[in-house]
């Protein structure tokens, strides 16, 4: 399904103070937003909801990357805002986050998205472990039960059209879309929420952010990398298919799914740096539903198990060893191709080709080879 992703950062920050809106202020030497937003590569296409004000600014931060949409006067306003200007996009899921959040763990995101498979709202929350009390005037005048109460977070995610739908028919006045959803009828289920994913509020919360940010330093950051190889012979036919793309020959490729030899060397190479393993553990080669499967579905799954796990795909480099066809024209379209199903920027992604001078089985064009390494970083 595809995924969208809102970014809300149209406040003016009044209780943080700091004579800055918080999303623009410093956080360790990068602005709040933009980590924000690093924290969403990779996951679907972001839009930022900016205060009208912002606009120059954010262009100067994001230039094309993201989609910018002038916000309103209150949070769902703003909110409103961005659904509307994905109005016939295509959108099927959209997660909506408060830019304040910026250090969101990619777990958080994935068991929205996730629990979204089969739940039409998720939304992450942390159950409150602190005893409640009621207070008047600096004084306890009562307490209240703790049994079922959580702390809600962000980024909350739901259908596309259905959240649309409830945004349109909100009178206003919610403190968050979740309370939107629920007035429109549609039940929310609870996902894991995180300590890290604090919203900077008051002054103070830049220094839990910065604290945060250096327990991460001191674990190191994890980089993980995988390699993947494939070989797939020709047989009759009239072209092959490599990286998603319909290359014309004067052969076809052999294989039990649609023999995409480079798609499979990176699948391969994502779940290599995962340590998952390989394609034929997670769909069989026996299995008949994968029979003339397209490519798509396996790479599709490596790059969603890598989010659940808490990783983004960096970038991925994929090598095709082979006399004819010529790569080259179509290069291009296969890195497009790519950087689409793995939801990153084309410019992560490199496909390249080789002859093997003639040499050993494609140099004698009895199949086609390819070698793919990708490299994923965690939170
Ligand atoms: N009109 C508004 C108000 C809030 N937000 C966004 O909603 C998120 C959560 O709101 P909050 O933390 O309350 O931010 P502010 O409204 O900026 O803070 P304050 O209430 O202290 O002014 C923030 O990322 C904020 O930028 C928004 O996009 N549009
Ligand atoms: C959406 C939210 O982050 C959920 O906790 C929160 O309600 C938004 O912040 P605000 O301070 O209530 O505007």
């Amino acid at each position: 399904m595809t995924v969208a992703v809102i970014i809300v950062a149209a406040g003016r920050g009044s209780r943080a103070g700091g004579g800055e809106p918080k999303q623009w202020r410093d956080l360790a030497g990068v602005p709040v937003l933009a980590r924000t937003v690093a924290a969403f590569r990779g996951i679907g296409r972001i839009t930022v909801v900016l205060h009208p004000d912002d606009m120059v600014r954010g262009i100067a931060l994001f230039g094309g990357t993201v989609t910018l949409v002038a916000g309103g006067a209150t949070r769902d306003a703003s909110v409103r805002a961005a659904l509307e200007s994905l109005t016939g996009s295509g959108v099927e899921k959209v997660l909506i986050h408060d830019g304040a959040r910026p250090l969101v763990p990619r777990a958080v995101i994935a068991g929205v998205l996730t629990a979204l498979d089969t739940a039409p709202a998720a939304a992450p929350a942390l159950a409150v472990t602190d005893a409640l009390w009621r207070g008047t005037e600096g004084r306890v005048s009562g307490t209240e039960s703790r049994e079922g109460l959580y702390r809600a977070q962000t980024p909350q995610g739901f259908r596309f059209a259905q959240i649309l739908a409830a945004h349109r028919a909100h009178p206003g006045g919610a403190a968050d879309d979740v309370e939107v959803a629920r007035a429109a009828g549609l039940t929310v289920d609870i996902t894991p929420g995180s300590e890290d994913n604090l919203k900077i509020t008051f002054a103070e919360d830049f220094a839990r952010a910065r604290a945060i940010l250096a327990a991460r330093k001191d674990r190191g950051m994890d980089v993980r990398v995988g390699n993947g190889y494939d070989v797939h012979a020709f047989c009759e036919g009239d072209g092959v298919i490599l990286c998603g793309v319909k290359v014309p020959h004067t052969k076809a490729l052999l294989g039990h799914s649609d023999a995409d030899v480079g798609m499979h060397a990176l699948t391969d190479a994502i779940y290599g740096a995962l340590a998952e393993g390989d394609i034929g553990r997670h769909f069989p080669p026996s299995d008949p539903q994968w029979k003339g499967a397209a490519s798509e579905i396996f790479l599709a799954h490596a790059a969603k198990l890598a989010t659940e796990k808490g990783y983004r795909i960096s970038n991925v480099d994929v090598t095709i060893v082979c006399e004819r066809p010529k790569v080259g024209p179509h290069a291009a379209a296969m890195m497009a191709e790519l950087a689409r199903i793995l939801g990153i920027s084309p410019n992560r992604v490199s496909v390249k080709a080789t002859t093997s001078e003639r040499l050993g089985f494609t140099g004698r064009e009895e199949g086609i080879a390819a070698l793919a390494t990708a490299t994923l970083i965690g939170d």
